[in-house]
């Protein structure tokens, strides 16, 4: 693969590059590049999530020499499963059985326990720096990269070591590039400003687009882009707002048939865009529609453009739009299915749903 190829490779389906220039430098220099996803093992992945994991194929597919961080000490911080560290930690194990299921070549990667890092001195030290460096308005302005409101930092303070932790993690692990959905730009803006007056590598950000929850969301004036994708964002933590991977077809079909899906409206349209960002991200994808004669006939989409143009003009009616993307979803998603069907796995599930906290 030559460097633009690469190039290629690593940008496409992203949202925003911080920066392209510094990136596409770096690609035609032939430097060995270090990668990284920081995520929480914190409860059931959903299809959100699928969107940085095709990205984190595509990245060791370009040669990216690429490490998933499996962020356990965060996720205590975030309360997630109560704290509870031991069911933290075995959420990270299925997550791992997902991504393998999925065809990401988990062996070609290095996951990275957040616990190996707090273990060492100098990673404090480093968390201390940072936290020097940024001013108390700032550290409770970025808590939306773990879903959090500024006010949340009020009942326990805890939580603004948090954004200088993922700082840290980037400069700890000497990155070149950080990989993370959009509602996770204001850790990487941090570090870029903090590594530059540290004299340590600012880390090229990637940043791949955020799929609304199901009950859709409204458009935020004055608010910024990475803001307002975290406002309404599909999540594990609000069950009512996700697809999960485990789900099966029928409550699938179920979810989308109930999902938010104005006519001829694409803004924060969860079903338009399950299509955009997941099934068309794979190359080559069709979305059939199958409608009887009077509404039109069967139809093909080969490309999300056409799709669009289609939806926008009211040429294609949100219940067959929703029936069409049920179906190619449920297809994707039958790898993690035959992951699922498996005891252990299965016993895993049902020991993490019930403890599943927020
Ligand atoms: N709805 C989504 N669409 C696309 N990417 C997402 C979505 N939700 C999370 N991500 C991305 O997944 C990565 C890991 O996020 P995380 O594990 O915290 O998931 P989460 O669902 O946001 O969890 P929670 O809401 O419980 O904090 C981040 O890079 C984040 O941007
Ligand atoms: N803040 C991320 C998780 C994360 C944690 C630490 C990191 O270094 C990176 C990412 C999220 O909630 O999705």
């Amino acid at each position: 693969m030559d460097a633009e190829e690469r190039l290629s490779l690593i940008t496409r389906n992203l949202v925003e590059v911080i920066t392209y220039d510094e990136l596409k430098e770096k690609v035609s220099s032939g430097a060995q590049l270090k990668g990284y996803i920081g995520y929480e093992p914190s409860g059931l992945a959903h299809i959100g999530h699928l969107i940085w994991m095709f990205k984190v194929k595509d990245l060791v597919e370009a040669g990216v020499q690429f490490n998933v961080l499996e962020a356990t000490w965060h996720a205590m911080i975030n309360d997630k499963f109560g704290g509870n560290m031991e069911l933290i930690r075995r959420a990270a194990v299925l997550f791992r059985e997902i991504m393998r299921s999925l065809d990401i070549p988990v062996d070609r990667i290095n996951f990275v326990d957040a616990e190996t890092m707090v273990s060492d001195k100098d990673y404090w030290a480093l968390v201390l720096k940072v936290m020097k460096m940024t001013s108390l308005a700032r550290m409770k302005r970025a808590l939306t990269i773990m879903g959090r409101t500024m006010d949340e930092a009020e009942l326990d303070s805890s939580k603004l070591v948090y954004p200088a932790m993922q700082v840290s993690d980037i400069i700890y692990m000497d990155l070149d590039i950080a990989l993370g959905g959009l509602d996770q730009r204001k850790a990487h803006v941090l570090q870029r400003e903090v590594a530059e007056r540290m004299g340590r590598k600012k880390v090229i950000a990637l940043h791949t687009p955020i799929l609304t929850g199901l009950e859709g969301g409204k458009r935020m004036d004055n608010v910024e882009s990475d803001e307002q994708a975290a406002a309404f964002k599909m999540s594990k933590s609000k069950a009512s707002s996700a697809i999960f991977l485990n789900d099966s077809p029928e409550q699938v079909r179920a979810k989308i048939r109930a999902a938010y899906c104005p006519p001829r409206q694409v803004e924060l349209n969860p079903v338009i865009e399950i299509a955009k960002y997941i099934l068309f991200s794979r190359p080559g994808f069709t979305l059939h529609v199958e409608r009887p004669a009077k509404y039109g006939g069967p139809v093909d989409f080969t490309s999300y453009a056409e799709l669009e143009k289609a939806y926008v003009e009211g040429r294609l009616h949100p219940l067959d739009l929703k029936e069409a993307v049920a179906e190619a979803l449920n297809k994707m998603l039958e790898g993690p299915r035959k992951l699922f069907e498996r005891p252990d796995i299965a016993e895993l599930v049902a020991q993490l749903e019930s403890k599943v906290t927020r």
